[in-house]
């Protein structure tokens, strides 16, 4: 498999380093793209990736398309390349946010497998949750996706119009899942700690709470019932907490993301 990245900012970044860590399936060449690849030089000398600001060669040269460019920059990638499109041959899977699977097709006709991903920038370690939706042509090539993205994390297949939905809890939801571990980080200087060992202590209890549901399959009030001791310390600080409006100011803040989402 030959993989092209269009555009490889924070996102292409974070997807081409997941490939170039992961052993689960095997790519012949990796062709990175970028208006100024100066920030890529470095890794022109791995034998078997490509830097280059033409996209078209790029396409010429892979097998798999992976768009990673802002919304506004799509309309003109899909310009320039789709003449060099070969629907025998291509897969391409998008990545860019708000952009339909049929704004794609209106540009690349019909014929070409075009799947709409969303990842995140946990993609660079091997721990994206990863949405994917195809075009009637795609569902022959979503295997070529799910093989990418399974190596790099987990993925669902999902209807399209959840696509916005997922976009927020998962691609924002890593910055929100970050703002809450920075603030227990906080919370932990406060208490006493320097800020190397409340980074850790938050860090570690994070990936410990998530681990356990992932591994019990428990709800997370199941969990919540072992660790509140009767009038202890931890049903009374997770009340004021939500006397606070823990998980309203969450929830407001999804469905606020999800508004503007549907304004890009
Ligand atoms: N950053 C994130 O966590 C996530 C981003 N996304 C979506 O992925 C896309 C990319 O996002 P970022 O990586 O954050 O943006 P970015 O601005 O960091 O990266 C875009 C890259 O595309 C390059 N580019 C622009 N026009 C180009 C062209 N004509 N040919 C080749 N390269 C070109 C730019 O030089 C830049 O390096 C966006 O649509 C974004 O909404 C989706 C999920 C998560
Ligand atoms: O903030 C944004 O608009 C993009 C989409 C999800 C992550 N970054």
């Amino acid at each position: 498999m030959k993989i092209a990245i269009l555009g490889t900012g924070n996102l292409g970044y974070s997807i081409a380093i997941g490939i170039l860590s992961q052993d689960n399936f095997k790519f012949k060449n990796l062709y990175l793209t970028k208006r100024n690849t100066e920030s890529l030089e470095g890794w022109s000398k791995l034998p078997n990736v490509k830097i280059s600001t033409e996209n078209k060669r790029a396409v010429r040269f892979s097998d798999v398309i992976i768009i990673a460019v802002q919304p506004a920059q799509i309309q003109g990638v899909l310009d320039e390349i789709k003449e060099v499109i070969n629907p025998k041959r291509h897969t391409v899977i998008s990545v860019v946010t708000g952009r339909k699977i049929a704004d794609i097709e209106a540009v690349l006709g019909t014929e070409v497998a075009i799947v709409r991903s969303m990842p995140n920038t946990a993609i660079s370690v091997g721990q994206s949750m990863t949405c994917l939706s195809v075009n009637s042509r795609g569902k022959k090539n979503i295997e070529f996706a799910k093989t990418i993205f399974n190596s790099l994390g987990q993925t669902m297949c999902i209807e399209e119009n959840l696509m916005q939905a997922a976009t927020v809890i998962c691609a924002s939801g890593i910055a929100f899942w970050m703002r809450l571990i920075r603030a227990t980080t906080q919370g932990a200087v406060q208490l006493g700690f320097d800020a190397e060992e409340a980074q850790e202590l938050s860090m570690q209890t994070a990936l410990g709470a998530a681990s356990l549901l992932i591994k019990s399959g428990n709800h997370p009030e199941q969990e919540i019932d072992k660790v509140t001791t009767p009038s202890g310390c931890t049903i009374e600080g997770l009340n004021e907490m939500e006397h606070q409006g823990l998980s309203s100011s969450l929830i407001r803040g999804l469905v606020t993301s999800f508004e503007k989402i549907n304004q890009i």
